[in-house]
């Protein structure tokens, strides 16, 4: 299930605007990747450009090649509803459809690409994404009560649920955690480490402590100034990344001395 995803040469635009530049990385499946840098610097361009979503915004576009084990995601035939529904993303802020109750939401994405299921089926799939996002045991009593019920940290499991209920391959997150307070942070970073196994999993993090505790590998991004693309800096075990980086700037960015 799990795939991985390549990019070459990776340029994004936001009309004549290069936000980003020059981007080749691997990122492997059944691990977690994690993106750090100051802000800015393109991360959550880069992220939303491996599903395609940023083309959500009028004007934006790529250049270069990305590649899903092998697949150019890019190609003209490519239907990018069909990318979103390989690679499925995890937002800043919990944001689970306030009308629906816990357990449409969880099946809201199937409905959306008018998936047709038994009620049996539904049932199903509804508890395996749940218990895969380890949130069934505190909602399987109240599947029909509505999602904007739960605590923050619950309607974020919820939304990971969502996501996980249309069997992607890929997971992006982008802060998943930025809006959840401590204990919820750590059942999130905990589901990822369980997720890993099925998933190839990215984050974008500004919480460093969050990237050395969850990712296998850390891919740096940096930015020259106000105005210029955000670049790659290096990309590595994130022990290595956290203790003996190869540029400069890697280090002065995770020893605090800016961003
Ligand atoms: N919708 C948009 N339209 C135009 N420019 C955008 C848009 N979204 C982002 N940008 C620009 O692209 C660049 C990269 O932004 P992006 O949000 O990807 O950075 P980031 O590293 O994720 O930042 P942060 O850590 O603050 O979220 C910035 O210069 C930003 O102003």
């Amino acid at each position: 299930m799990s795939k991985r995803i390549e990019a070459k040469n990776l340029d994004i635009f936001y009309g004549d605007f290069k936000a980003v530049e020059g981007v080749s990385m691997i990122i492997e499946p059944r691990a977690v990747t994690a993106f750090i840098g100051p802000s800015g610097c393109g991360k959550s361009t880069f992220l939303r450009s491996l599903n395609r979503m940023h083309e959500v915004i009028p004007g934006a576009s790529v250049k270069g090649e990305l590649l899903l084990d092998g697949e150019d995601l890019y190609a003209p035939a490519v239907d990018p509803v069909n990318v979103r529904r390989q690679i499925g993303m995890v937002f800043q802020r919990p944001n689970p459809f306030p009308t629906m109750s816990i357990k449409e939401n969880v099946l809201a994405g199937l409905k959306l690409n008018n998936k047709r299921i038994s009620a049996a089926e539904a049932d199903e799939v509804a508890e395996e994404a749940l218990r895969g996002a380890n949130l069934w045991e505190e909602v399987k009593n109240r599947l029909d009560l509505p999602g904007s019920g739960l605590s923050g940290g619950q309607q974020q499991r919820l939304c990971i649920a969502r996501a996980i209920a249309m069997r992607p391959s890929v997971l992006l997150m982008d802060e998943p955690c930025s809006a959840l307070d401590p204990i919820s942070t750590l059942a999130i970073e905990d589901l990822i480490g369980t997720l890993k196994n099925d998933y190839t999993i990215v984050i974008v993090t500004h919480n460093m402590q969050q990237a050395a505790r969850v990712s296998d590998t850390t891919a740096f991004f940096n930015i020259a100034g106000t105005g210029q693309p955000g670049h790659l800096i290096e990309m590595d075990d994130t022990k290595t990344i956290f203790t003996t980086p190869n540029e400069k700037a890697t280090e002065d960015y995770i020893t605090g001395r800016f961003g």
